[in-house]
């Protein structure tokens, strides 16, 4: 089915796509806005399909992050045809953005979310490419350990190396946002937001349950060569609307917000409750 849409958002040029719309934000990324979450899912398997074959391609290898929430139940369309055939997933080196300080079969763990939701599926991934993080250490050691596991794997160009900055260069970093604006576990006010030294670090006191957490710092997320947010739902318009919009300077920014990659590519993976307060968007069909 082909959509077509009126719309106007302010600061944006738009097209139709196959199933959604999608515009380039004037300094906010490419924003494509889906009709349904099945639309939104197939738009965002092609997507990392594609990101995959060409850092293949590139790099011989895919470094890809994960967070958790409903971002890995979204990404469940690339365990099925065609992409559990067509992916490369020899090739794929998985890391996560942020982790609960859980043990990794607790129902809290986003190690296990992927588990469950992706990885146990019928794809060829190579367990030790899969770099979890400790669950039986501090929240600290684990994000130091952590860190250290990205360095070593820097060293050898299993992750690739920012070019203005001594960062690690992730091919693709997958992020969710949550009703308050917060992105990996990186939360609105909270000094975290400030941790520019560590490339790995944690939290003790996260508003959302667990509190204890291990998040990347906005300087890795902010070196990698993709980032995608991917949000769904009218509890979140508020936040994609101060993320996205010119909302002035009054205010702290929300982390979403602070999600501007130095070099590389933001995509906005967003399905209409979500981009209803996008200012200026009116949408009909
Ligand atoms: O461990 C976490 O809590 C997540 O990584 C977190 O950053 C999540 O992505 C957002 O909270 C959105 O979650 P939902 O999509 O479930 O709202």
């Amino acid at each position: 089915m082909v959509c077509v849409y009126f719309v106007t958002i302010i600061g944006c040029t738009w097209k139709p796509r196959r199933m959604a719309l999608s515009g380039v934000h004037k300094d906010r990324g490419e924003l494509r806005i889906h009709e349904s979450l099945d639309e939104l899912g197939t738009d965002l398997a092609d997507y990392i399909a594609e990101l995959s074959e060409t850092s293949v391609k590139e790099r011989g290898v895919f470094a890809i992050a994960l967070s958790g929430g409903s971002l890995i139940g979204l990404m469940g369309k690339l365990c099925e045809a065609p992409y559990n055939k067509t992916v490369d997933w020899a090739k794929w080196y998985i890391f996560w953005a942020d982790e609960r300080a859980v043990a990794k079969n607790h129902a809290d763990s986003n190690y296990k979310l992927a588990k469950d939701g992706l990885l146990s599926k019928q794809v060829p991934i190579v367990p030790s490419h899969v770099h979890s993080i400790n669950d039986s250490v501090s929240a600290e050691e684990a994000a130091d350990e952590y860190e250290f596991v990205i360095r070593q794997l820097v060293k050898t160009r299993t992750i690739s190396v920012s070019d203005i900055s001594d960062c690690p260069k992730f091919d693709l970093i997958l992020l969710g946002m949550g009703p308050d604006g917060h992105v990996a576990s990186l939360f609105p006010n909270h000094p975290v937001l400030e941790a520019n030294d560590e490339w790995v670090t944690y939290i003790t006191d996260s508003p959302k349950p667990p509190p204890e957490r291990i998040t990347f710092t906005l300087p890795v997320i902010n070196s990698a060569s993709n980032v995608a947010v991917v949000v769904a739902g009218e509890g979140k318009a508020e936040a994609v609307h101060l993320a996205i919009d010119d909302v002035g300077t009054d205010c702290p920014p929300l982390p979403a917000r602070m999600v501007q990659p130095t070099k590389g590519k933001l995509v906005w993976f967003l399905d209409k409750p979500a981009a209803s307060k996008l200012e200026g968007s009116q949408f009909s069909e």
